[in-house]
């Protein structure tokens, strides 16, 4: 493409070496020097570590025909001066593959739990009325029915507007997106044009990142400011968790009309009444479009909220009950979300994804109203994030549980032991209470030698990962795994 082309539209401060520009076509855009290559369009991005500054002499090296900045800087191939890098990384990224999100129905979900349960829900919903959807999430990204890995949950403008491109040339019309956090306040989803904004529920994460629960709400927001305050022909919407007490906020930052949802207040989408069981959920609940029955495997209360934001969803879609309850029917459960390891023994082992006090307390409220006999969980904390949430992971585990065992999670560059110190240092010492054993794979091998007939065995907080992160190095490792090995270890003997 044509670089005069795709600066068209930029807010540009000053073009040094103009004439040079003119005839200039550029062969991608990178913001990462290492990518670089001959033809590429170099954006310099101020990061959390680095600044992209410093790698003009070696992008220009590698084949750069042009940098993008945010100040002034010496180097021998033209310079368009910006404002902002963050914002013209994603003008540049929309531009050059053709403003894709502007032909695609895009349902962004944030919230700091069941944003991923919720992806499912409506991948369920939408190809049950015969969409052809795209999901982006934590567990990997899948267009059609062929999944790819993904580094992010929300990833970077370039890879978003190239996979929404790709999508759109594969005959996508729908792409459900979890959108979080750091990615909204990093401006990773500058220039995609949300149509719907979900919002599920905000509780303690990310202290690491963000300085209070305050901005980490206000990034949240950032998400319904995008959906906007003018009224367009496209039909946009917020589907909003009012029984959340961040809700307002969300509500404030958009004009678009609100589908609330509710368990028990006069939302658009609230519920008659449910039953909660070991094999799922049954749900009465009421909609503009009428009254319906939802039975589903999910379970839990949590998954109660999810099922009525997908709902809300699917509604705002045009999509029937009749459909939405179908879907919901039939789709299985959320690989790593209350997964069952079963290989026929007389006690349960779960696997749950559950790694912030909220969700920890919920999974374990979920397992105390199932329980026949005891709860052993077995829990850790990741390394180089939020530590504020430890002592609180710990007395979460505590207060449901029969016995804990404290382990590893994935301690990333932090000393195993220092972790665990600062979750359990102001437990009172307590053998038959909890233990702890840095070694995961020891750690759920204990859990299933101790175990009883009826007891629940809860692996939290790795849930769908299939690798664990020491010293910075990724070794493979999967709870469900080692789970089903020491289960029929056991009962091999
Ligand atoms: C802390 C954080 O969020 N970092 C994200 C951020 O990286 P950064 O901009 O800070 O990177 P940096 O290393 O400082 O580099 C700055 C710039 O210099 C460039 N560079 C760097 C080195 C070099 O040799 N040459 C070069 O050009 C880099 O490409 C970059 O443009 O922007 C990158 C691109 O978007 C992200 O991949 C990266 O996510 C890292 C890997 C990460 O782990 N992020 C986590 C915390 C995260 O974002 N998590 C959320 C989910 C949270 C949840 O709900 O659980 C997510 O959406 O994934
Ligand atoms: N609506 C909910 N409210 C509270 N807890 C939930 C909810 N939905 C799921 N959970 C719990 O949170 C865990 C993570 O769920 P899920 O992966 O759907 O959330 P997420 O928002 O995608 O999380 P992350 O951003 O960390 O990937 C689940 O394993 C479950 O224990």
């Amino acid at each position: 493409m044509k670089l005069l082309d795709l600066i068209n539209n930029l807010q540009v401060i000053k073009l040094d070496n103009k004439d040079e520009l003119s005839n200039l076509e550029i062969t991608s855009i990178e913001m990462d020097s290492r990518q670089v290559s001959e033809g590429s369009l170099f954006v310099c991005k101020e990061g959390l570590t680095f600044d992209g500054h410093q790698f003009i002499d070696d992008a220009v090296e590698k084949g750069a025909k042009a940098i993008v900045a945010q100040r002034p800087v010496k180097t021998n191939v033209p310079v368009i001066l910006v404002p902002s890098t963050k914002q013209a990384l994603a003008q540049l990224a929309d531009t050059f593959y053709g403003q894709p999100s502007q032909q695609l129905s895009m349902i962004g979900i944030t919230g700091t739990n069941g944003k991923t349960t919720l992806t499912y829900l409506l991948d369920a919903i939408f190809s049950k009325a015969h969409h052809k959807t795209a999901v982006i999430g934590t567990i990997d990204m899948k267009i059609g029915e062929k999944r790819y890995p993904v580094q992010n949950t929300t990833p970077d403008p370039l890879f978003l507007h190239k996979h929404l491109r790709l999508m759109l040339d594969e005959g996508v019309d729908t792409v459900i997106m979890e959108v979080s956090s750091h990615a909204l306040k990093q401006g990773r989803v500058f220039g995609i044009d949300f149509d719907t904004a979900v919002y599920t529920n905000l509780s303690q994460d990310h202290l690491d990142y963000h300085p209070t629960m305050e901005d980490y709400a206000y990034a949240k927001s950032l998400l319904f400011a995008q959906l906007g305050n003018t009224y367009s022909k496209a039909k946009k919407a917020a589907i909003i968790n009012s029984d959340d007490r961040y809700a307002e906020l969300m509500m404030d930052a958009t004009a678009q009309p609100i589908v609330n949802y509710s368990l028990d207040g006069s939302a658009v989408i609230n519920v008659e009444d449910y039953n909660i069981s070991p094999s799922g959920l049954t749900i009465n609940l009421n909609t503009p479009d009428g009254p319906a029955n939802i039975t589903t495997k999910l379970t839990g209360k949590f998954n109660i909220y999810n099922i009525l934001a997908a709902v809300g969803t699917a509604y705002q879609h045009n999509i029937s009950l009749e459909v939405i309850s179908e879907a919901i029917k039939g789709m299985e459960g959320v690989p790593g979300r209350f997964e069952l390891v079963d290989s026929k023994q007389n006690f349960s082992v779960i696997v749950d994804y559950a790694h912030t006090p909220d969700s920890l307390e919920n999974v374990l409220q979920t397992i105390d109203d199932l329980k026949e006999h005891r709860v052993i969980t077995i829990i850790g904390c990741g390394g180089d994030r939020d530590r504020t949430k430890r002592p609180l992971m710990a007395d979460a585990a505590m207060k449901y549980s029969d016995h804990v065992i404290y382990t590893s999670d994935n301690p990333r560059s932090e000393d195993p032991s220092a972790i665990l110190a600062d979750m359990t240092r102001h437990l009172r010492d307590d053998d038959e209470v909890f233990t702890v054993i840095e070694n995961r794979r020891e750690a759920i091998e204990r859990a299933v030698q101790i175990a009883e007939k009826d007891d629940i065995i809860l692996i939290a907080g790795k849930g769908h990962e299939t690798y664990q992160e020491v010293n910075g190095e990724r070794h493979h490792f999967d709870d469900r795994e080692v789970a089903r090995e020491m289960v029929q270890l056991r009962m091999s003997l």
